[in-house]
């Protein structure tokens, strides 16, 4: 499978502690990959020096064909160049339809002259359209988001970040507060969307991880502690004592 991020060596000291020590991580370029580990693994951290957020003390952060590193790039031209993140919390605006979300995520991406022409309008209501299905909110294109359940507007944030069209997609636990029901369609919505984008999930609860049914990648102070399917690091020594087992 062909790479498109490669963490390598990567650490981060925050005022004399190891968040990430020497991390090294790799991701396909259409694959789902859950990212489990105890509170203060660095999870979070990963995340932000994917991202640009925090920047690293050592090693080196690779993306794309041509093995850009991440490390150069402000956070927006990251956001720009293919990663999309997707925080815990939704941040959709509440005033505005779900289509109006919609519509307004697919602009910021095709830039402010697109709406100009009607071909252009036609087709971005076509894809908006098309988005709502993905994200099962096509029978509620006309509510306003703030009138919308905990997980559908988790939903539509995973549309309005489907909608740029992003490379990597990384969720941090999105199936935190969710019905059984909700979390099932999360699971669908995100097993479909790395068909076409490699997208990393963050999560604590485990029976979602199980049910996303991809690669598992463990990590303990900083590091991988132990990677590979769901049975495979649930029946880990290292990973019973570290996580599960406490
Ligand atoms: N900006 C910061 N300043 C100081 N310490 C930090 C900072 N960011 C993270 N840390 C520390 O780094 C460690 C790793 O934190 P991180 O948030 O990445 O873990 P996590 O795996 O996401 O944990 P959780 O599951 O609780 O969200 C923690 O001990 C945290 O306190």
């Amino acid at each position: 499978m062909s790479t498109l991020l490669e963490v390598s060596g990567v650490s981060k000291t925050f005022d004399g502690f190891k968040a990430i020590n020497n991390l090294s991580f790799r991701i396909g370029r259409r694959e789902l990959r859950a990212v489990i580990g105890p509170n203060g693994a660095g999870k979070t951290t990963f995340m932000d020096i994917v991202t640009g957020k925090t920047r690293p003390d050592s090693g080196t952060v690779l993306y794309g064909d041509k093995g850009q590193s991440l490390l150069a790039m402000s956070e927006s031209r990251i956001a720009q160049a293919g990663i999309g993140r997707k925080f815990q919390r939704p941040t959709v605006f509440e005033d505005q339809t779900v289509r109006e979300n919609l519509t307004m995520a697919l602009d910021g991406s095709r830039g402010p002259f697109a709406v100009l022409w009607s071909r252009a309008t036609r087709e971005a209501a076509h894809r908006v359209a098309e988005l709502a299905g993905e994200i099962g909110l096509d029978g509620t294109l006309d509510r306003k988001a703030g009138e919308l359940s905990h997980g559908q507007k988790q939903w539509l944030e995973i549309g309005m970040l489907l909608a740029q069209n992003p490379k990597l997609l990384l969720v941090d636990e999105p199936a935190a507060g969710m019905t059984p029901a909700e979390r099932e369609h999360t699971t669908d919505i995100l097993v479909e969307a790395a068909k076409t984008r490699a997208v990393v999930v963050v999560e604590h609860d485990m029976e979602f991880v199980r049910r996303l049914n991809c690669k598992v990648t463990v990590l303990h102070e900083g590091s991988v502690l132990a990677e590979g399917s769901i049975d495979h690091v649930t029946a880990d020594e290292k990973v019973i004592e570290v996580y599960l087992g406490r």
